[in-house]
């Protein structure tokens, strides 16, 4: 049986959206899968430190893609950082300082991007940022918004790491909810959009289940049962 590689999302894939309390089932399942031998690795945008603990604390495999693709962890003092915190800070001031209600949400620290509260309209600021040639990305994880460098994203940051492990898109499964997944579908073979996920970002995955979050994945696991036994 072939190894492969999950690459799994945390907020409104395997937590209550917003709220952050772990589908444990779901939690156990990834567990399992890494004790039969399979990679499963969070990419979230969370900072790295909290996909790297939770791989510690649930037994998955230990490293993280953090910060929407900006930082990887792979150790307790040993942090990649893929994007440029500078560029980030110059547009969020822009940005704040011509739209209303815009302001920085309270989450752990971070060593690559800016992450905002989804109080003001995303696309107003895209205008805003390209008017003043100023190019970030801009995205929205329905969690918070993230303001990231150039060409980071969860696919780039990604990438790193199958280039690092020597992992093969082929062997890629991503499992998400939300549009900051879908630069992760992109160089997956198998992409998985749960329910709760967006039409928009339903089109852009390989399969789509119908429960949500944690009870999606759990969902996902059963249909992919059949080519997942131990390696
Ligand atoms: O945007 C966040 O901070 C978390 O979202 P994610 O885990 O769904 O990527
Ligand atoms: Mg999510």
């Amino acid at each position: 049986m072939k190894k492969r590689t999950f690459a799994v999302d945390i907020d409104g894939t395997i937590t209550e959206n917003g709220g952050g309390r772990i589908h444990l089932e779901a939690l156990e399942a990834l567990r399992r899968l890494t004790t039969m031998g399979h990679n499963v690795i969070f990419v979230t945008g969370r900072s790295s430190v909290e996909g790297y603990l939770l791989s510690v604390f649930g037994g998955t495999t230990k490293i993280a893609v953090g910060e929407n693709g900006g930082c990887i962890t792979i150790d307790s003092d040993e942090h990649i950082l893929l994007g440029n915190m500078d560029e980030c800070k110059k547009a969020f001031e822009i940005i704040q300082n011509n739209i209303e209600h815009v302001q920085e949400k309270h989450v752990f620290p971070r060593m690559t991007e800016v992450v905002l509260e989804r109080t003001f309209d995303l696309d107003l600021a895209r205008k805003l940022l390209k008017e003043k040639n100023i190019s970030v990305e801009l995205s929205d994880s329905q969690y918070a918004y993230h303001i990231n460098s150039p060409g980071i994203d969860k696919g780039t940051g990604f990438t790193k790491i199958m280039e690092k492990l020597s992992i093969s898109a082929d062997d890629v499964i991503a499992i998400g909810d939300s549009a900051t997944d879908i630069p992760l579908f992109r160089v997956s073979k198998t992409s998985i959009a749960l329910g709760n996920a967006s039409d928009h970002v339903k089109s852009e995955a390989t399969m789509v289940m119908s429960a949500h979050a944690g009870d999606g994945v759990l969902e996902a696991l059963d249909k992919l049962a059949p080519i997942l036994s131990e390696i």
